[in-house]
Protein backbone atom coordinates (compact mmCIF):
# COMPACT_ATOMS: atom_id res chain seq x y z
CA UNK A 1 0.00 0.00 0.00
CA UNK A 2 1.29 3.60 -0.70
CA UNK A 3 -0.56 6.73 0.67
CA UNK A 4 0.60 10.39 -1.19
CA UNK A 5 -0.81 13.58 1.20
CA UNK A 6 -2.86 11.53 3.49
CA UNK A 7 -5.94 14.14 4.69
CA UNK A 8 -8.19 13.64 7.74
CA UNK A 9 -10.79 16.22 8.73
CA UNK A 10 -14.20 16.55 11.05
CA UNK A 11 -16.38 18.76 9.42
CA UNK A 12 -14.42 21.67 8.25
CA UNK A 13 -11.56 21.13 10.74
CA UNK A 14 -8.40 19.93 9.21
CA UNK A 15 -6.45 16.97 12.10
CA UNK A 16 -4.06 15.46 9.28
CA UNK A 17 -2.48 16.82 5.97
CA UNK A 18 -0.06 15.48 3.76
CA UNK A 19 1.12 12.37 5.03
CA UNK A 20 3.12 10.10 2.83
CA UNK A 21 3.91 6.40 3.64
CA UNK A 22 4.04 3.20 2.13
CA UNK A 23 4.12 -0.43 3.43
CA UNK A 24 5.15 -3.30 1.90
CA UNK A 25 3.85 -7.07 2.09
CA UNK A 26 5.11 -8.92 4.72
CA UNK A 27 6.04 -5.79 6.78
CA UNK A 28 4.21 -3.62 9.97
CA UNK A 29 4.77 0.11 10.11
CA UNK A 30 4.49 1.62 13.65
CA UNK A 31 2.49 5.06 13.76
CA UNK A 32 3.78 6.70 16.57
CA UNK A 33 2.95 9.87 18.75
CA UNK A 34 1.50 11.45 21.56
CA UNK A 35 -2.67 11.65 22.39
CA UNK A 36 -4.20 13.92 19.75
CA UNK A 37 -1.29 13.70 17.66
CA UNK A 38 -3.94 12.11 14.59
CA UNK A 39 -2.89 8.82 14.77
CA UNK A 40 -6.19 7.50 14.77
CA UNK A 41 -7.70 10.19 12.21
CA UNK A 42 -4.84 8.93 9.74
CA UNK A 43 -5.67 5.29 9.86
CA UNK A 44 -9.71 5.71 9.58
CA UNK A 45 -9.00 8.29 6.77
CA UNK A 46 -7.05 5.33 5.34
CA UNK A 47 -9.72 2.67 6.31
CA UNK A 48 -12.24 5.14 4.75
CA UNK A 49 -14.07 6.16 7.90
CA UNK A 50 -13.00 9.54 8.43
CA UNK A 51 -13.40 12.14 5.44
CA UNK A 52 -10.53 12.77 3.74
CA UNK A 53 -8.55 12.78 0.93
CA UNK A 54 -4.99 11.87 -0.88
CA UNK A 55 -3.87 9.35 -2.74
CA UNK A 56 -3.78 5.44 -1.86
CA UNK A 57 -3.50 2.66 -3.57
CA UNK A 58 -3.27 -1.15 -2.34
CA UNK A 59 -1.77 -3.37 -5.07
CA UNK A 60 -1.24 -0.03 -7.68
CA UNK A 61 -5.05 0.06 -7.54
CA UNK A 62 -5.95 3.48 -6.65
CA UNK A 63 -9.14 3.30 -3.46
CA UNK A 64 -9.18 6.40 -1.96
CA UNK A 65 -12.02 7.69 -3.75
CA UNK A 66 -14.01 4.78 -2.65
CA UNK A 67 -16.66 4.15 0.16
CA UNK A 68 -15.52 2.56 3.23
CA UNK A 69 -16.72 -1.02 2.07
CA UNK A 70 -15.94 -0.77 -1.26
CA UNK A 71 -12.35 -0.25 -0.03
CA UNK A 72 -12.86 -3.04 2.45
CA UNK A 73 -13.44 -5.14 -0.39
CA UNK A 74 -10.02 -4.20 -2.50
CA UNK A 75 -7.78 -5.74 1.15
CA UNK A 76 -8.21 -3.10 3.61
CA UNK A 77 -9.38 -4.67 7.23
CA UNK A 78 -9.46 -2.14 9.68
CA UNK A 79 -9.69 -3.00 13.79
CA UNK A 80 -10.93 0.35 16.03
CA UNK A 81 -9.38 1.38 19.15
CA UNK A 82 -11.07 -0.55 21.91
CA UNK A 83 -11.79 -3.63 19.83
CA UNK A 84 -14.93 -1.22 18.33
CA UNK A 85 -15.56 -4.06 15.66
CA UNK A 86 -16.75 -6.44 17.58
CA UNK A 87 -20.72 -6.98 18.67
CA UNK A 88 -20.82 -7.44 22.52
CA UNK A 89 -24.11 -9.72 22.28
CA UNK A 90 -23.31 -12.05 19.96
CA UNK A 91 -21.17 -15.29 20.70
CA UNK A 92 -17.50 -15.46 19.67
CA UNK A 93 -18.53 -17.74 16.67
CA UNK A 94 -21.10 -15.06 15.58
CA UNK A 95 -18.53 -12.61 15.15
CA UNK A 96 -16.42 -14.65 13.39
CA UNK A 97 -19.10 -14.98 11.12
CA UNK A 98 -19.76 -11.88 10.51
CA UNK A 99 -16.03 -11.44 9.50
CA UNK A 100 -16.44 -14.03 7.04
CA UNK A 101 -19.58 -13.38 5.58
CA UNK A 102 -17.65 -11.16 2.79
CA UNK A 103 -15.86 -14.50 1.36
CA UNK A 104 -17.02 -16.81 -1.42
CA UNK A 105 -18.37 -19.46 0.99
CA UNK A 106 -16.16 -22.25 -0.14
CA UNK A 107 -13.47 -19.99 0.66
CA UNK A 108 -14.71 -19.44 4.64
CA UNK A 109 -13.97 -23.06 6.57
CA UNK A 110 -10.25 -22.34 5.48
CA UNK A 111 -10.00 -19.11 6.59
CA UNK A 112 -12.23 -19.97 10.45
CA UNK A 113 -9.12 -22.69 10.90
CA UNK A 114 -6.31 -20.13 9.60
CA UNK A 115 -8.44 -16.93 12.41
CA UNK A 116 -8.75 -20.12 15.32
CA UNK A 117 -5.51 -21.25 14.74
CA UNK A 118 -3.85 -17.77 14.99
CA UNK A 119 -6.01 -17.43 18.56
CA UNK A 120 -6.57 -21.32 19.85
CA UNK A 121 -8.29 -19.33 22.91
CA UNK A 122 -10.90 -18.07 20.80
CA UNK A 123 -11.93 -21.89 19.85
CA UNK A 124 -12.23 -22.81 23.27
CA UNK A 125 -14.75 -19.53 23.91
CA UNK A 126 -16.39 -20.35 20.82
CA UNK A 127 -20.34 -19.75 22.16
CA UNK A 128 -19.39 -17.16 24.85
CA UNK A 129 -20.69 -13.49 24.14
CA UNK A 130 -18.29 -11.27 23.47
CA UNK A 131 -18.78 -8.90 25.80
CA UNK A 132 -18.00 -10.60 28.43
CA UNK A 133 -14.63 -11.97 27.39
CA UNK A 134 -11.55 -10.17 28.06
CA UNK A 135 -9.88 -7.56 27.55
CA UNK A 136 -7.26 -9.48 25.25
CA UNK A 137 -10.11 -11.91 23.98
CA UNK A 138 -11.90 -8.97 22.99
CA UNK A 139 -8.75 -8.11 20.97
CA UNK A 140 -8.39 -11.27 19.53
CA UNK A 141 -11.88 -11.36 18.59
CA UNK A 142 -11.75 -8.08 16.99
CA UNK A 143 -8.43 -8.70 14.57
CA UNK A 144 -10.16 -12.41 13.65
CA UNK A 145 -13.15 -10.63 12.62
CA UNK A 146 -11.21 -8.29 10.50
CA UNK A 147 -9.20 -11.24 9.16
CA UNK A 148 -12.54 -12.70 8.25
CA UNK A 149 -12.32 -10.99 4.32
CA UNK A 150 -8.51 -12.38 4.40
CA UNK A 151 -7.37 -8.96 3.79
CA UNK A 152 -4.18 -7.54 2.35
CA UNK A 153 -3.85 -4.70 4.44
CA UNK A 154 -4.54 -4.76 8.13
CA UNK A 155 -4.94 -1.79 10.27
CA UNK A 156 -4.76 -1.68 13.91
CA UNK A 157 -5.54 1.20 16.40
CA UNK A 158 -3.46 1.11 19.41
CA UNK A 159 -4.22 -3.03 19.55
CA UNK A 160 -2.40 -3.20 23.00
CA UNK A 161 -4.28 -0.39 24.85
CA UNK A 162 -5.72 -1.66 28.67
CA UNK A 163 -3.47 -5.09 27.95
CA UNK A 164 -1.90 -7.18 30.13
CA UNK A 165 1.76 -8.11 28.95
CA UNK A 166 1.08 -11.61 28.40
CA UNK A 167 -1.37 -10.45 25.68
CA UNK A 168 1.44 -8.88 24.22
CA UNK A 169 3.16 -12.04 23.55
CA UNK A 170 0.07 -13.32 21.94
CA UNK A 171 -0.33 -10.25 19.58
CA UNK A 172 3.29 -10.52 18.76
CA UNK A 173 3.18 -13.98 18.13
CA UNK A 174 0.33 -13.62 15.98
CA UNK A 175 1.63 -10.24 13.92
CA UNK A 176 4.67 -12.58 12.91
CA UNK A 177 2.79 -15.29 11.37
CA UNK A 178 0.18 -12.51 9.36
CA UNK A 179 3.76 -10.95 8.12
CA UNK A 180 5.11 -14.53 7.24
CA UNK A 181 1.38 -15.21 5.34
CA UNK A 182 2.59 -11.79 3.28
CA UNK A 183 -0.07 -8.88 5.05
CA UNK A 184 1.02 -5.31 5.37
CA UNK A 185 0.15 -4.30 8.91
CA UNK A 186 -0.50 -0.64 10.04
CA UNK A 187 -0.47 0.35 13.61
CA UNK A 188 -1.24 3.00 15.69
CA UNK A 189 0.75 3.07 19.42
CA UNK A 190 1.63 4.95 22.25
CA UNK A 191 3.17 1.95 23.60
CA UNK A 192 6.56 2.31 22.65
CA UNK A 193 8.22 -0.88 24.12
CA UNK A 194 4.90 -3.03 22.22
CA UNK A 195 6.01 -1.07 19.00
CA UNK A 196 9.58 -1.47 18.96
CA UNK A 197 8.77 -5.78 20.00
CA UNK A 198 6.76 -6.01 16.76
CA UNK A 199 7.36 -3.22 14.06
CA UNK A 200 10.13 -2.93 11.10
CA UNK A 201 9.67 0.92 11.01
CA UNK A 202 8.05 3.63 12.02
CA UNK A 203 6.57 6.97 11.67
CA UNK A 204 6.35 9.35 14.56
CA UNK A 205 3.17 12.02 14.04
CA UNK A 206 2.76 15.58 15.86
CA UNK A 207 0.20 17.87 15.04
CA UNK A 208 -1.25 16.18 12.17
CA UNK A 209 1.91 15.79 10.32
CA UNK A 210 4.46 13.16 10.06
CA UNK A 211 7.88 14.55 11.98
CA UNK A 212 10.39 11.61 12.06
CA UNK A 213 10.58 8.10 10.20
CA UNK A 214 13.34 5.46 10.85
CA UNK A 215 13.84 1.13 11.06
CA UNK A 216 14.06 -1.14 13.44
CA UNK A 217 17.79 -0.16 14.10
CA UNK A 218 16.20 3.12 16.32
CA UNK A 219 13.74 0.82 17.70
CA UNK A 220 16.39 -0.83 19.87
CA UNK A 221 16.04 2.12 22.49
CA UNK A 222 12.21 2.50 23.15
CA UNK A 223 12.55 5.24 26.00
CA UNK A 224 14.63 7.88 23.61
CA UNK A 225 12.25 7.28 21.12
CA UNK A 226 9.22 7.84 23.59
CA UNK A 227 10.66 11.02 24.55
CA UNK A 228 11.05 12.31 20.96
CA UNK A 229 7.87 11.89 20.51
CA UNK A 230 6.57 13.32 23.83
CA UNK A 231 8.88 16.12 23.32
CA UNK A 232 7.18 16.67 19.70
CA UNK A 233 4.02 18.26 21.90
CA UNK A 234 0.46 16.70 21.72
CA UNK A 235 -1.62 17.92 18.72
N1 LIG B 1 -14.73 12.97 16.04
C1 LIG B 1 -13.92 14.05 16.10
N2 LIG B 1 -14.43 15.30 15.88
C2 LIG B 1 -13.63 16.39 15.92
N3 LIG B 1 -12.31 16.35 16.17
C3 LIG B 1 -11.76 15.16 16.39
C4 LIG B 1 -12.53 13.94 16.37
N4 LIG B 1 -11.70 12.89 16.64
C5 LIG B 1 -10.47 13.43 16.81
N5 LIG B 1 -10.51 14.78 16.67
C6 LIG B 1 -9.36 15.71 16.77
O1 LIG B 1 -8.41 15.33 15.79
C7 LIG B 1 -7.09 15.46 16.31
C8 LIG B 1 -6.36 14.16 16.14
O2 LIG B 1 -6.97 13.18 17.01
P1 LIG B 1 -6.68 11.61 16.89
O3 LIG B 1 -7.66 10.89 17.75
O4 LIG B 1 -6.59 11.25 15.47
O5 LIG B 1 -5.22 11.54 17.52
P2 LIG B 1 -4.46 10.26 18.06
O6 LIG B 1 -3.03 10.49 17.76
O7 LIG B 1 -5.07 9.03 17.53
O8 LIG B 1 -4.71 10.38 19.61
P3 LIG B 1 -5.08 9.19 20.67
O9 LIG B 1 -3.85 8.42 20.81
O10 LIG B 1 -5.45 9.99 21.87
O11 LIG B 1 -6.22 8.42 20.08
C9 LIG B 1 -7.21 15.94 17.75
O12 LIG B 1 -7.06 17.34 17.79
C10 LIG B 1 -8.65 15.56 18.10
O13 LIG B 1 -9.18 16.45 19.06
Amino acid sequence: MTCKGVTARYSRITVVSGVDLSLHAGELLAVLGANGAGKSSMLGAIAGIVNGGGEIRVRGRSVGRLSTPARAATGIAFVPEQRGNIFATMSVRENIDVGLRLLPPGERELQREFILELFPILKQRDQAMAGVLSGGEQQMLAIGLALGRNPDVLILDEPSQGLAPAVFDILEHAFDILKRKGLALLLAEQNVPFAARVADRYIIMSYGSVVQTGGREDLENPEELADAFMGAGNG
